[in-house]
């Protein structure tokens, strides 16, 4: 205490760097630009672009600290999340709220100033949606957080369409239900594996609560309503040949991933599905893109 008191300990800016969770920002900023790309014929103004990126990047890694602060206490219990520096105690309180608010405040600014006011408002709803609604309502208290809270997870493409059109279009609603639906298998997966260190912090996830069995079937389920759901773009005639195939090659991946976990249960096959949700949504929205531009239409 009193060597705490000598040498208070300073995150390094490193640490908190980590507590936004840049990874996953990063794939979050990747949905939302494939989402602006695809509202617009061409490639849409830049002057537009970069703030709507950095606004939504910065709002989403606020979020992102803002949970790593309430739950410091659970983090602190599970192996995967305590050596964060706010559940080392290496970040405190009042620093870790100054820098995401500072963040956050400065992304909103952001899309009030260059992008428009829906696209703002949406944010919002999404930043409060995550930090707050999902991590102090639903995470400790229902084994639906993550498909609850997924609505959270999956507005980044919407916000991007906002943000080019000024509204949200049917293309944009099936954008989010891609995200939305991938939400479930891509976290119980990481439950699956990661259950003793669930059930230490006392969290009710699925596995926990349902056991394996029902989680990896309602995983299937996921995946397969997933395969659906992704093949709408084509179904709107917003996709063409590229992106069918680029999407029936990625489900027939994921779904066969999905059936083997729920066949055989194996830690190192929920690993990969894990790893392999992150690369399917990864190049979904990448065929997307590509679909976009290099159009081979279906008749
Ligand atoms: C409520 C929704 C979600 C939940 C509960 C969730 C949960 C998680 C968890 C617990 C991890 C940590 C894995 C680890 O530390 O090893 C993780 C990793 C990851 N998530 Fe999610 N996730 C959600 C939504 C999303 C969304 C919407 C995206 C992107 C569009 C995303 C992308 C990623 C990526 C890229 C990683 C890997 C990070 C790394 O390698 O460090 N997640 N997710
Ligand atoms: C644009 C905007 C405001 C987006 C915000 C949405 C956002 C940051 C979603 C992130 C989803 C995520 C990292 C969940 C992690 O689950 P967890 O918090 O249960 O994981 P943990 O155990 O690693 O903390």
């Amino acid at each position: 205490m009193t060597t705490q008191i000598l040498n208070p300990v300073r995150p390094s800016a490193r640490q908190l760097w980590r507590l936004a969770k840049p990874r996953v920002v990063l794939l979050i900023v990747f949905c939302a630009v494939i989402g602006m790309l695809l509202a617009s014929p061409g490639v849409p103004d830049m002057a537009l672009m970069v703030p709507a990126t950095l606004g939504i990047a910065l709002v989403a890694g606020a979020a992102a600290m803002i949970n790593c602060l309430v739950e410091r206490g659970l983090d602190a219990r599970m192996r995967r999340t305590a050596s964060r520096a706010t559940a080392r105690g290496d970040a405190g309180v009042a620093l870790t709220l100054v820098v995401a608010l500072t963040a956050g405040g400065f992304g909103m600014a952001l899309l009030v100033a260059f992008v428009n006011a829906l696209t703002a408002w949406l944010t919002l709803a999404t930043f409060v949606g995550y930090a707050i609604i999902y991590t102090l309502l639903l995470k400790p208290n229902t084994p639906q957080n993550i498909v609850i809270g997924g609505a959270s997870g999956a507005m980044p493409p919407l916000l991007g369409w906002a943000a080019v059109t000024g509204e949200v279009s049917a293309m944009a609603m099936v954008l989010f239900l891609i995200i939305y639906a991938w939400t479930p298998p891509h976290f119980w997966a990481l439950a699956l594996y990661r259950r003793e260190e669930y059930r230490s912090a006392g969290l009710p996830m699925l596995p926990l609560t349902h056991g394996e069995r029902f989680t990896t079937l309602t995983m299937l389920l996921y995946s397969i309503l997933l395969a659906a759901i992704s093949l709408l773009p084509v179904a709107l005639g917003a996709s063409g040949l590229l992106y069918l195939l680029a999407a029936l090659g990625l489900n027939a991946y994921f779904i066969g991933l999905a059936a083997r976990l729920h066949h055989k249960y194996a830690d190192e096959l929920a690993r990969r599905m894990f790893r392999g949700s992150i690369w399917y949504l990864t190049w979904l929205f990448a065929a997307l893109m590509f679909d976009h531009y290099w159009r081979i239409p279906l008749s």
